[in-house]
């Protein structure tokens, strides 16, 4: 069974509300949540003040994906705002193990997110103290880039690896997503799909999240 994660990158920003509403009535499991600080990708979202006041009126998983520089110091404002998980990029940290650990200290789910030109060898010595690997297929800062295929085969290894040792570890995929590419991304084996622009800037939005989730 796939996990739809709509990302709010895509929504609009003055009726948030309405479109989580509208994600949840569809039903999406999870919401994504893009953090980005103008430092480690260059655009500028949203902070834990936003994440607290959507908080009160959702009861989606919160997938928090930080593209943030020294994300650890906003790990404690992200578990207090409402994330449910905590995505931090690999790129970013110095001691992934315990950044990854104090997540989890916080009793929050802890996620590690790879750029497009990483190996599932890069990420594979963390998957012990992971809730889930985020292969990205863009290069993370803006949504509605054009998907790139390069983390399929690392992803594939990635589940084999995880399906051998019988890891509890989800592993998503976030970029590019829409009802071409989301087939692709499943064989290779994500359990958990990110979408941004395919969901809201279609149509007829609901209708693009039950076809994910019908995959
Ligand atoms: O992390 C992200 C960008 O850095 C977004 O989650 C992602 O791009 C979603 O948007 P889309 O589905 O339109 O690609
Ligand atoms: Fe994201």
């Amino acid at each position: 069974m796939v996990i739809i994660a709509p990302s709010i990158l895509s929504a609009d920003f003055a009726e948030l509300q309405q479109d989580i509403a509208l994600a949840e009535k569809a039903g999406a499991q999870w919401l994504h949540l893009d953090i980005m600080d103008g430092h480690f990708v260059p655009n500028l979202t949203i902070g834990p003040v936003v994440v607290a006041a959507i908080r009160t009126h959702a009861k989606l998983f919160f997938d928090a994906h930080l593209m943030i520089e020294n994300p650890e110091k906003y790990l404690a404002a992200f578990a207090e705002a409402g994330a449910d998980l905590i995505c931090v990029h690999l790129e970013t940290l110095k001691d992934p193990v315990k950044v990854l650990r104090q997540i989890k200290a916080l009793g929050k789910k802890a996620g590690l997110a790879v750029n497009p030109d990483k190996k599932f060898a890069d990420l594979q010595p963390y998957l012990p103290e992971l809730d889930l690997a985020l292969f990205m297929s863009v290069w993370p800062g803006f949504a509605g880039q054009k998907f790139i295929a390069d983390c399929l085969p690392e992803i594939a290894k990635c589940r084999a690896y995880i399906t051998d040792r019988r890891l509890p570890v989800d592993i998503e995929i976030d970029g590019g997503i829409n009802r071409a590419t989301a087939p692709a991304a499943i064989d290779a084996g994500v359990n958990v799909l990110v979408a941004g622009s395919a969901i809201y800037k279609a149509a007829d939005p609901s209708a693009e999240i039950q076809h994910f989730i019908s995959l």
